[in-house]
């Protein structure tokens, strides 16, 4: 690699990240929008930033899980974008819905209608004395509208079977295994056809048959009825099976894991995953922990700007004389 005059420095790239954050449109195609999301909790005099400045886009169609430590922000998240929660600070919308700015009767019709929520708890989730039918035909009950009778009942009959619990119609939930409950809290949270379905860990309850038998159901909500689904989970098993999982980490959106189809020169397809790290809007990045741990990086690092990448060195290499790594060509960077 030649050595090549590097104009820009840090502050011209500062710079740059501060012109991009101002660009008008950020999120304009997605379906969730979350810029510099903060939610800041009280207790007890005591303050908790759950979320840190957020940044977040989720297009139309995906198929999304946040996974993270515990206590990292993503139900703090979720509850946001269910409408149930608001933020202290920045921006969230979903389908153009600004979730800060809805008075009472908007954040209702946008529960009832927008988003589907589904809980870990299988006893929250639907009513005790109702049939799995019943359940589903409730929110549409309560959303109104001109549907007919009988067109409410056929919706649920098919959204029950569409998710392989039509045999549990008439059952009550006590009468289900864990896994019916929730494919049939599914089938409730999509009974008013809303653009977002959010599950915040459904499978954290479940064996790993239940387990298997929700995540197929997300993925026909997500497939089949064309709905953006974004799952919380703990559960390997859960976040390696989708397209795109994003590690939520000090209430920030840190890095990603996205699945993709490569078909190779034998014409056989496979699936890669590559990991990204988030920059936010306004240029920070977090590096990954594994990373961080293994080269021993602890309070800063060294930074050099090359024409396809920018290295990131451990502090203490600058300092070792038998390890010179930046050379003025470059090519000890990676
Ligand atoms: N209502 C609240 N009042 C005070 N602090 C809260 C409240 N809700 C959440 N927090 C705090 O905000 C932070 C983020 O919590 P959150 O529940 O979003 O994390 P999480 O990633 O979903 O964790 P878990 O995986 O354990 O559910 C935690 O420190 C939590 O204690």
């Amino acid at each position: 690699m030649t050595e090549r005059t590097v104009p820009a420095t840090l502050a011209d790239l500062e710079q740059r990240a501060e012109a991009a954050r101002e660009r008008p449109g950020y999120g304009q195609d997605a379906l969730v929008v979350c810029d510099r999301l903060v939610r800041i909790f009280t207790a007890e005099g005591v303050e908790v930033q759950a979320l840190q400045g957020l940044d977040l886009l989720i297009g139309h169609g995906e198929l999304t899980a946040l996974v993270g430590a515990s206590g990292s922000g993503k139900s703090t998240l979720l509850n946001i974008l269910a409408g149930l929660d608001v933020p202290t600070a920045g921006a969230a919308r979903v389908g153009g819905h600004d979730l800060l700015a809805m008075d009472a009767a908007s954040r209702l019709r946008y529960r009832r209608e927008v988003v589907g929520f589904v809980r870990q708890e299988t006893s929250r989730n639907l009513l005790p004395y109702l049939t799995a039918e019943q359940n589903v035909l409730l929110p549409m009950q309560l959303a109104g509208g001109r549907t007919r009778r009988r067109e409410r009942t056929a919706r649920a009959r098919e959204l029950l079977d569409l998710l392989g619990v039509g045999h549990c119609r008439d059952r009550l939930p006590r009468h289900m295994s864990g896994g019916e409950q929730q494919r049939t809290a599914i089938a409730v949270a999509l009974a008013n056809s809303p653009s977002l379905l959010l599950a915040d860990e459904p499978t954290g309850e479940l064996d790993s048959s239940g387990t298997e038998q929700v995540l197929a159901s997300l993925r026909t909500a997500n497939e089949e009825l064309g709905t953006t689904v974004v799952v919380v989970t703990h559960d390997a098993a859960v976040a390696s099976s989708v397209r795109r999982a994003i590690a939520v980490r000090n209430g920030r959106a840190a890095s990603e894991v996205v699945l993709r189809s490569e078909v190779d020169e034998h014409g056989a397809e496979r699936v890669v995953t590559q990991e990204y790290a988030t920059v936010d809007r306004a240029g920070r990045l977090q590096l990954p922990r594994g990373f961080t741990e293994t080269l021993g990086i602890a309070e800063r690092v060294r930074l050099a700007l090359r024409p396809d990448h920018i290295a990131v060195h451990p502090d203490r290499v600058a300092d070792r004389p038998d390890r010179i790594t930046d050379r003025p060509d470059g090519s000890g960077d990676d």
